[in-house]
């Protein structure tokens, strides 16, 4: 056999072996073994570029003596040989490394013995992934056959990582699809008709000309507002105005989160990370990757996870727990809040470095009191809503009924407006809806009498909030969920009730026996 015939019969071996094998070090050592037929090596290892730590990985390596270098050790693109053949796509040969010490891993492998080495660049359409460096102990020029062989091999190889990766890509990104599509269907559940904005009032149309001029930017937009003002369906307005509409828009509700499990949801964590990370699972913030990140309630995020947001905020890059790699990720920000976060970074539990970094463009939401022109109008985008989901036709909301709205204060503002007028309709049963007084919920100013009565008269918003809780609390015998609900009576989300009632430390009053 000519030497042209056994280099033929050994890259089809070689092909043969990188189609077949899924394994690296398996795979390794059989091309290995296939090259050594024609070009004696006593070193053969494969190294991998990652910008990140702009240096090489070891990806595999053979060799005959104790390896100088370790396997975990990152090798510098400044300096290295394989940083050279990296920048200029070529390949580089030292003949003799005994007299010729020029790049900083030339030592290393002197104290393996070895005499020469050849590095060859893995281009992949003319992408250098990293080099293919044979070492042997020999020194001397090389036969520019063999080179030429070699440097066919490494196209072999390259592509065939270039393969491993994409399959690995696709594995990423099918479960960053799973992923979303679980978000999606949870949010699907939940959503409740989000897209038609409502309100004429001019507070509100200021409201809508800031989203309007804000939306196309990537600017971080804080929306400040009592709860049921609208924040979320503002929050979907921005993003449906940016030119990330095409991407996700992932929400996440920080009071909703178990305190242990925030950094995971947001950040993402590697498999085994802590106990229960039976597999590894992409955060959040990977999941909005392009598109928009909505942090509800982020007044009520923990101090550690604030710390973690600020990283990401400042330089891009997410850290899942238990991960020594930053994932890069482009997420425009959204945030909203109905607490006072002056105030909280006073107490300290909120820092004044991440208010900052979101402060950057603010939109204060008025509530519904502040703007009660736009009271007809809901009612009746609400109803006409709650008549479609009802199968009602021709329902229309009685005069004194429409007064009656606009008179009352709507401490829970849009959603509580919204919750009302879904009863009114359920209750009706002609085509005139009617809302009488009992509609609305009793003052706080009379609790139900088995709760505990403050002394004095309520001085502060925070005493008429906790009376007020308390009262729809005990109206609804502590039932928070459901059309019947404490928290549909308030006009809160549940998540945000069930919050409230830890923070002000409120207990459900045990039964108590009469004798
Ligand atoms: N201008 C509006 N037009 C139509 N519907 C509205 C409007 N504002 C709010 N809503 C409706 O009121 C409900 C509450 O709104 P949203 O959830 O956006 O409020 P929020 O401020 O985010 O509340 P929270 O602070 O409790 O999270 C939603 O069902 C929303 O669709």
């Amino acid at each position: 056999m000519t030497k042209n015939e056994l280099n033929y019969e050994i890259l089809l071996e070689v092909t043969n072996v990188l189609n077949l094998q899924r394994d690296w070090e398996g795979l390794w050592k059989a091309v290995t073994k296939q090259i050594q037929r024609v070009v004696p090596w006593d070193r053969a290892g494969i190294l991998l570029y990652d910008p990140q730590q702009d240096g090489f990985r070891f990806y595999a390596v053979v060799t005959n003596a104790p390896p100088a270098l370790r396997t975990d050790t990152i090798v510098p693109r400044v300096g290295s040989a394989m940083g050279w053949v990296y920048d200029h796509k070529q390949v580089h040969v030292r003949p003799n490394l005994h007299q010729q010490q020029v790049f900083l891993e030339d030592k290393y492998y002197l104290e393996e013995g070895l005499g020469r080495m050849i590095n060859f660049p893995l281009l992949v359409h003319d992408e250098c992934l990293g080099t293919l460096n044979i070492g042997s102990r020999q020194t001397g020029e090389p036969d520019p056959d063999d080179v030429k062989f070699l440097q066919l091999v490494a196209t072999h190889i390259a592509t065939a990582i270039a393969q491993v990766r994409a399959y690995e890509e696709i594995k990423r990104l099918s479960e960053q699809l799973k992923r979303q599509n679980e978000y999606l269907a949870e949010e699907v559940k939940l959503s409740r008709n989000f897209g038609t904005m409502v309100g004429q009032s001019p507070a509100f149309r200021h409201v809508l000309d800031l989203i309007r001029a804000v939306a196309p930017t990537s600017t971080t937009v804080l929306l400040l507002g009592e709860t049921g003002t609208g924040k979320e369906l503002l929050a979907r307005a921005v993003h449906d105005g940016s030119p990330r509409h095409h991407k996700p828009f992932i929400r996440v509700n920080c009071a909703a989160l178990p305190g242990g499990l925030v950094e995971s949801e947001l950040f993402g964590h590697e498999r085994g990370a802590f106990t229960g990370a039976s597999a590894q699972r992409p955060g959040r913030f990977e999941l909005a990757n392009g598109g928009t990140l909505f942090l509800d309630e982020i007044g009520e995020m923990p101090l550690e996870a604030q710390a973690k947001l600020l990283r990401v905020l400042q330089d891009g890059m997410v850290d899942r727990i238990g991960s020594t790699a930053s994932v890069p990720v482009d997420v425009r920000i959204v945030a909203a809040t109905n607490a006072h976060l002056q105030d909280a970074i006073k107490k300290g539990t909120f820092r004044s470095d991440l208010f900052y970094r979101l402060h950057v463009f603010p939109v204060s939401i008025p509530p519904l009191r502040e703007r009660r022109e736009d009271i007809p109008l809901l009612a009746d985008h609400f109803l006409a809503q709650a008549a479609a989901k009802l199968k009602r036709r021709h329902l229309k909301l009685g005069r004194q009924s429409l007064e009656r709205l606009l008179e009352y204060s709507w401490p829970g503002n849009v959603r509580e407006l919204q919750s009302l007028i879904d009863r009114a309709v359920i209750l009706s049963t002609g085509d005139t809806v009617e809302i009488d007084e009992a509609f609305f919920p009793k003052t706080s100013l009379s609790p139900a009498p088995s709760v505990p009565v403050l002394e004095t008269t309520p001085t502060t918003l925070h005493q008429l909030e906790h009376e007020h809780i308390i009262a729809v609390l005990n109206r609804t015998g502590w039932r928070i969920y459901g059309p019947q609900g404490a928290a549909a009576q308030l006009g809160l989300n549940p998540e945000t009730l069930r919050s409230k009632i830890r923070k002000l430390g409120l207990k459900k009053p045990s039964p108590t026996l009469s004798t």
